[in-house]
């Protein structure tokens, strides 16, 4: 495997360095991941759009193949530099970007994207934005249909407005009456969701209750963008799921105090036919019993007094004294002409800041020896260094 040559181009009507590939319009960067093959990463620029564009040339065959890209793609900057980390992923720097805004991974042989390929049969590369430090990992809260999920969700989320966020999953089910299509569900067809299942758009998925229901990658990552702590309600296969997946989130399943109890909250909603119930109380004893399952939540609340239960979830997820958030930070600016270098398990950020741009540091180090998590969600655990030694984090204190 090479090294990875980081390139930076700012004049796409320059000479191009060694192995760049120079478009009509934007700008590409050209990175050997092993013998064979060397990805290109380019803006592409035309009146109408701009995205940032994949081509992977192989050299035993000498043939262009174009990936299916999965994962939220970063928007395109005036310019990036890219090197390789290890042969899994290349790290993408955005010029003229925020901290927020200006790490992105492409996974091009990660666990999850080396499944993608077998299961597309098809080459495969997927974007992961990077985050700095340890943000907060998202919750996901399952149980019974009836046990009052969406109940003790809705109250966090009233109490806590600017913390948390709620993943608006997908679901072939038909609206009830006062669902709002894209504030409770996304409302879709079995076919619109099979097919975005089949591209790669769902972090998980399950048929419950006789429906196909499912968190989108963009659903969760809308909800880290803004700011804000993601929470999932989902039922114990999606759960599943997630726990497999290198989304690392925390557990919590919510328990009736008996099956009766959940029996009359059920009817009680009054939102359900006599068959829905019959079929929901069925799933309930299997998903009652799956809830115990080792390993698989990380908490277990019994929800019979419902300030009770509140009170409790609360103090598990370390709110019961008023904690606060900080909001997500601009910690520097990455200028649009830089330069990226790699000594061992760092990369040395140097910008070249010019008078119209921000202010920035302009030299700092990124750290990626304890990155975690990945595609199709993020990449957590980036710690950035100034040039004095000192380190900058968005983590609350
Ligand atoms: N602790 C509680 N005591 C009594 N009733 C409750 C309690 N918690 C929730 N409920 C009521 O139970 C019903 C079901 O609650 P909710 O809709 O929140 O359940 P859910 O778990 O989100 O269900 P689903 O999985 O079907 O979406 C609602 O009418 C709600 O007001
Ligand atoms: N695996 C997933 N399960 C989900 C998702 N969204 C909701 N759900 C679960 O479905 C049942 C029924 O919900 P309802 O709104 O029809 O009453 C409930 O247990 C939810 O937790 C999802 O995206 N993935």
């Amino acid at each position: 495997m090479g090294e990875a040559p980081a390139f930076f181009v700012d004049d796409i009507n320059g000479n191009a360095p060694n192995g760049l590939h120079l478009k009509s319009k934007g700008y590409e960067t050209a990175i050997n991941v092993s013998c064979n093959k060397t990805y290109f990463i380019g803006s592409n620029e035309n009146e109408l759009t701009s995205t940032i564009e994949i081509r992977i040339f192989d050299k035993s065959t000498n043939e262009w193949v174009i990936p299916s890209v999965l994962g939220i793609k970063p928007k395109p900057s005036n310019g990036h530099s890219a090197i390789l980390l290890d042969e899994d992923r290349i790290l993408i720097i955005n010029g003229n970007s925020t901290s927020n805004n200006c790490f992105w991974f492409l996974e091009v042989n990660t666990p999850f994207v080396k499944e993608q390929k077998s299961r597309l049969g098809t080459e495969v590369v997927a974007w992961s934005k990077g985050v700095i430090g340890e943000a907060e990992n998202p919750i996901v809260i399952s149980g019974p249909s009836g046990v009052g999920k969406g109940t003790l969700i809705s109250k966090l989320m009233e109490e806590f407005p600017s913390m948390f966020g709620f993943s608006v999953s997908h679901t072939t089910r038909a609206p009830r009456k006062n669902e709002q299509n894209g504030v409770h569900y996304h409302f879709t067809d079995h076919s619109i969701m099979e097919k975005d299942i089949e591209d790669g758009k769902f972090l998980e998925f399950a048929a419950v209750h006789g429906n196909l229901y499912g968190s989108s990658v963009e659903a969760v990552e809308v909800v880290a963008d803004r700011g804000k702590r993601c929470i999932l309600d989902i039922d114990v296969q999606g759960a599943r799921s997630v726990r497999a997946s290198s989304l690392e989130a925390i557990f919590i399943f919510i328990c009736p105090p008996s099956f009766e109890e959940l029996e009359k909250r059920l009817r009680s909603r009054g939102t359900e036919t006599e068959e829905q119930i019959q079929k929901r109380l069925r799933n309930a004893k299997a998903e009652l019993e799956q809830g115990k399952s080792p390993g698989l939540f990380d908490h277990i609340l019994v929800n019979n007094d419902l300030e009770t239960c509140y009170e409790n979830l609360k103090k598990l997820l370390g709110l019961s004294n008023g904690v606060k958030i900080s909001q997500k930070s601009e910690l520097f600016h990455v200028p649009t002409e830089h330069t990226i270098s790699r000594i061992d398990q760092k990369i040395l950020i140097n910008g070249c800041a010019s008078e119209k741009e921000k202010p920035v540091i302009n030299m700092f180090t990124l750290d990626f020896s304890s990155i975690k998590g990945g595609a199709p969600g993020r990449t957590r655990g980036l710690n950035i260094y100034t040039k004095n030694g000192m380190i900058l984090s968005e983590n609350p204190s």
